[in-house]
């Protein structure tokens, strides 16, 4: 490990003072002062929009500040790349990875880094590495597994590794944990106190007060590029941190009335296709229907099933009494369903599009359009009501989608289906990436949405969602559903059971796996 340059413990790991990033129509960073001191897990948050990733850009060399200055380990530093960034000492984790499929893990780590033995590269040596910083940090891995075929949660360690090989001393992680399952979860949390606890630094930016209270020392607290906040995690609460990110007292946690159910919607009957087998299910309107498991159980493959983007094997769907077990997505949309994929970014809007014209993406054959075509103020109208309606923060609807932070673009796509008022809302993980203000909005719209006699079904890993938000509760394990309840019955342990295989399920209990509390 390379020793900092400075040897004054209390010269603080990194300092960005008076850090001002302008873009057009939007001031991102305003004379943003940020200390992180060494060895410290250091939270940062704020709502989507309030320019987290823009300060953590400018910190990492990847945007050029318009003011400002940027310390680190005490000596001033101008970064043109992240390349300059790595050089000094900094290393991130990026929400989406940076590795090779089809390289091993000890060739990822070691990758435009490698020990080399007579010019050639050291193969044993780079495993030889691999296990040494794996060992010291706790961070278990097989050098010679292929990354394609690792879950997300170790190749997120590959990650982490590559950058501990490179000599990191202080780390950025954006969101770690949006893509883990509560235990890969707390195995990262576990790494990072152990590298806090050897004099590393860590920057985290995320949007889980229960993560950020367990986990880190200190958190800063951006609002509309301002700092708002500097708090002491120990001396803070959960009420606190949420009123300095929205300006306003959150209800956390909050627990919706029950739906009135209605008439069968949705009608499922012992689908198959790959990973799913025997699911049975319905979804009355005015009711939500929550499907709870841990990621990697079938949940995807069912909603996508569902959704017409992937075939079923055998059984039979229904929508509205029709069949459309063999429908395509598009004629299955024509009947009555609307659908807020997990990728928000691959499946679910369109970049270089404006806002405005996300936002009316499918909707060709609803009220908006004229003939099927959508006249280009009707667009901007319905554009301008779903902003208002969903707090997006864009500086115009002529904008590209590009340009949204990534909690903002969530609310598009939530937006943009909700107002196609059809009978079926299929949705999957309503919320990830999104700030707290806004995971009320949207839980308060879908109930919305319920109550005015719409079915949901709801796929998501956030037990705290699935238990304030379903009338029923499915949970799916190794591609079957295995228990149902009333919402009444779905309490926390129950449902950590179940997911872990241990009720109603043929598969014997193995492990129970940690469950997530509420945020
Ligand atoms: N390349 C860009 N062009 C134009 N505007 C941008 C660009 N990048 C960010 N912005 C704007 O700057 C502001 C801050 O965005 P930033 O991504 O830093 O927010 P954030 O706090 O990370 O949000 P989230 O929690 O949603 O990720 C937002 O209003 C965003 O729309």
């Amino acid at each position: 490990m390379t020793p900092p340059p400075s040897a004054d413990p209390e010269t603080p790991a990194v300092e960005l003072r008076g850090i001002t990033k302008r873009f057009p129509g939007t001031l991102a960073n305003d004379a943003v002062d940020l200390t992180v001191r060494r060895g410290e897990i250091h939270a940062l948050m704020g709502e989507n929009g309030a320019g987290k990733s823009t300060l953590m850009s400018v910190l990492y060399g990847m945007e050029r500040p318009d003011a400002g200055s940027v310390r680190i380990d005490g000596r001033e530093v101008v970064f043109s790349d992240p390349g300059d960034a790595m050089a000094a000492g900094l290393g991130m984790v990026h929400q989406s990875f940076k590795l090779f499929d089809s390289l091993t893990v000890a060739e990822n780590v070691v990758y435009a880094a490698e020990p080399r033995r007579f010019g050639l590269v050291d193969r044993g040596a780079a495993r030889r590495r691999v296990r040494e910083l794996a060992e010291e940090h706790g961070l278990a891995v097989d050098p010679d597994a292929r990354v394609g075929d690792l879950p997300v949660g170790l190749r997120q360690r590959v990650e982490i590794l590559k950058l501990l090989h490179r000599g990191a001393r202080t780390l950025i992680l954006d969101e770690p944990t949006a893509v883990l399952t509560p235990g890969e979860a707390d195995a990262l949390f576990a790494v990072l106190k152990s590298l806090a606890a050897q004099g590393r630094t860590v920057i985290l930016v995320t949007h889980k007060l229960r993560e950020v209270l367990e986990g880190s020392d200190n958190v800063t607290v951006l609002r509309d590029g301002h700092v708002v906040a500097r708090l002491v995690t120990a001396e803070t609460s959960a009420a606190e941190i949420a009123a300095a990110m929205t300006g306003r007292a959150v209800e956390l946690d909050r627990v919706h009335s029950a739906g009135t159910p209605g008439d069968v919607i949705l009608d499922v009957t012992d689908l198959a296709t790959d990973g799913v087998r025997d699911v049975r299910l319905t979804v009355r309107a005015g009711e939500i229907v929550g499907i709870a498991g841990v990621a990697g159980n079938g949940q995807s493959e069912l909603v996508e099933a569902l959704a017409g983007l992937r075939p079923v094997t055998s059984g039979r769907v229904a929508l509205l009494g029709d069949d459309i077990t063999h429908a395509s997505a598009t004629e299955r949309r024509a009947q009555g369903l609307a659908y807020v994929p997990e990728d928000r970014h691959a499946v679910g809007t369109a970049p270089a599009a404006s806002v405005a014209d996300n936002l009316a993406m499918g909707h060709h054959r609803t009220s908006l359009s004229a003939r099927g075509l959508l006249p280009p103020a009707a667009v901007r109208g319905h554009a301008r009501r779903l902003i208002e309606r969903f707090g997006i923060k864009a500086v115009s609807p002529e904008v590209p989608g590009s340009s949204l932070s990534g909690g903002n673009l969530q609310k598009l796509l939530i937006g943009r289906e909700l107002a196609h008022d059809a009978p079926l809302l299929l949705v999957e993980q309503p919320t990830r990436g999104v700030d707290i203000g806004a995971v009320q909005n949207i839980h308060d719209q879908l109930i919305a949405y319920r109550d005015a006699g719409h079915a949901v079904l709801l796929v998501s890993a956030e037990l705290s969602e699935i238990r304030g938000l379903a009338d029923r509760v499915l949970v799916m394990y190794e591609g079957r559903v295995t228990a149902a309840y009333e919402k009444a019955e779905a309490d926390e342990r129950t449902l950590g059971l179940a997911m872990a295989g241990g009720a109603g399920g043929s598969a014997p209990v193995t492990q129970v796996a940690p469950v997530e509390v509420g945020d």
